[in-house]
């Protein structure tokens, strides 16, 4: 791999300042970044710093650029969508699932389900807020699919609440996003609801 990748959206992620800066963090921490088992640490970092924010390097309108017209105009909800994002305060994980949903416009204008699961992640391999995180996918969706309504629902354990800090383990936090005739319609976002929570 080149030290310094030219990816998507014209920014670059720098092998070298990354590697360095892991270094520097366990110099800062007090320990040896030469010993044995740290050594390769920092481009191993680096490089799972690369993945982890793969999706800095996405256009997310790209993922919703094939559609279909199926005439469908009812709901479309896909659930359990496993969520690994990162804490853009304390750069540690939070994850969990998320489910989103959309009613089709008049023309029933679809896109495959996948794609669904592709916005997560490429929005969730950000720096993020699980609030900002929630709205941007439902952001995407209404802006390309141009739908009748969009639900997104995300629920998270943040380690940052976990491993340190106020240190309680299994709370969980969970955010939504309607739009369109999901937030005007109660009587439709409470059957989308109904759908995500009698899930299993
Ligand atoms: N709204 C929101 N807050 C978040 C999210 N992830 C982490 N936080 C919170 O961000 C806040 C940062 O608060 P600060 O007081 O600046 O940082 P801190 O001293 O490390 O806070 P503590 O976590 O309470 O120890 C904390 O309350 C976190 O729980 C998120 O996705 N959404
Ligand atoms: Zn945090």
């Amino acid at each position: 791999m080149e030290d310094v990748a030219p990816l998507a959206n014209g920014r670059v992620f720098d092998q070298a300042r990354a590697e360095n800066a892991v270094r520097e963090l366990l110099l800062a921490c007090g320990e040896d970044p030469d010993r044995d088992g740290l050594q390769d640490t920092p481009g191993r970092v680096a490089r799972a710093y690369q993945e982890i924010f793969a999706g800095l390097y996405d256009e997310p309108d790209h993922v919703l650029d094939r559609t279909f017209d199926e005439g469908h105009d009812e709901m479309v909800l896909v659930t359990d969508i496993p969520m690994y994002s990162t804490c853009e305060h304390h750069l540690v994980p939070f994850h969990g699932v998320a489910h989103v949903g959309y009613i089709p416009n008049s023309q029933g204008k679809v896109t495959g389900l996948s794609k669904l699961a592709r916005l997560v992640d490429l929005y969730a391999k950000r720096p993020q807020v699980q609030e900002r995180l929630t709205s941007q996918i439902a952001d995407a969706l209404d802006r390309k699919l141009k739908p009748s309504g969009v639900i997104v629902v995300i629920e998270a354990e943040h380690l940052c609440m976990a491993m340190r800090g106020i240190r309680k383990p299994g709370a969980r936090t969970t955010t939504s996003a309607v739009r369109g005739s999901l937030k005007t319609s109660a009587t439709s976002r409470a059957e989308a609801l109904d759908l995500i929570k009698g899930r299993r």
